[in-house]
């Protein structure tokens, strides 16, 4: 049994690794421009990026999505520094959330989950924000910032799974999957190879 990482973010490549399982990485190219609740956003979006993959039998297929929300605004990946800008200015000295949504297939089921973190930033000079855009930061991620990096410095408070912010809720999507058999600790078969023998 293998998984099938439907992302190009080397976040989630780092994270996937926690699991232990045997993986591989599939790039899937898809139009990220929908609307909704966070939820709804988080979920649609990781199915479409884990129905853009192909996979074989013995795989399971992984795909993600993050979006932060603050004040019923939904925001993805800032395009230029004044969007930037405006992003970090919103999330300065407030409290923000952060929704990944997973989506799984596999041979027997497709299933898909959220789980949302809740941030606290300090208020942040106009000078430092500044700084961090220009420093390229901002760009590739939802929210404008990484918390895994110097985006850290602002984070006063977090309440939920940290990794969750980082791109994937690694002990929800341990716990979905171990909970449905794909994972065995003693020795045993997984949930495809049982099965199949049965
Ligand atoms: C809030 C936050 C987001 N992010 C990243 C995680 C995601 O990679 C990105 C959100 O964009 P996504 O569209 O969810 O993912 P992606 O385009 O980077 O990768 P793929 O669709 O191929 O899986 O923001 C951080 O790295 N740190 C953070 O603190």
């Amino acid at each position: 049994m293998r998984i099938v990482l439907a992302s190009g973010s080397p976040r989630r490549r780092k994270l996937i690794k926690l699991l232990g399982l045997p993986y591989r990485i599939e790039i899937p190219k898809i139009d990220e421009k929908i609307t909704g609740t966070p939820e709804s956003i988080v979920i649609s979006l990781a199915r479409k990026k884990a129905m853009a993959v192909n996979y074989g039998e013995e795989e399971i297929i992984v795909a993600a999505d993050t979006v932060v929300s603050i004040e019923n605004k939904v925001l993805g990946k800032p395009d230029n520094f004044e969007e930037a800008y405006d992003i970090l200015k919103l999330l300065s000295g407030n409290w923000h959330q952060v929704y990944t949504g997973v989506f799984v297939i596999t041979n027997f089921e497709s299933f898909g989950f959220f789980e949302k973190t809740y941030v606290k930033f300090r208020d942040i000079p106009d000078e430092f924000i500044r700084y961090y855009i220009a420093s390229g930061n901002p760009f590739d991620k939802a929210g404008g910032y990484g918390i895994q990096e110097v985006g850290g410095l602002f984070v006063e408070k977090i309440v939920g799974d940290y990794y969750n912010v980082v791109g994937l809720p690694i002990s929800r999507l341990w716990f979905e999957l171990y909970s449905r058999g794909y994972i065995r600790y003693d020795g045993g078969a997984t949930r495809k190879t049982f099965e199949s023998r049965s």
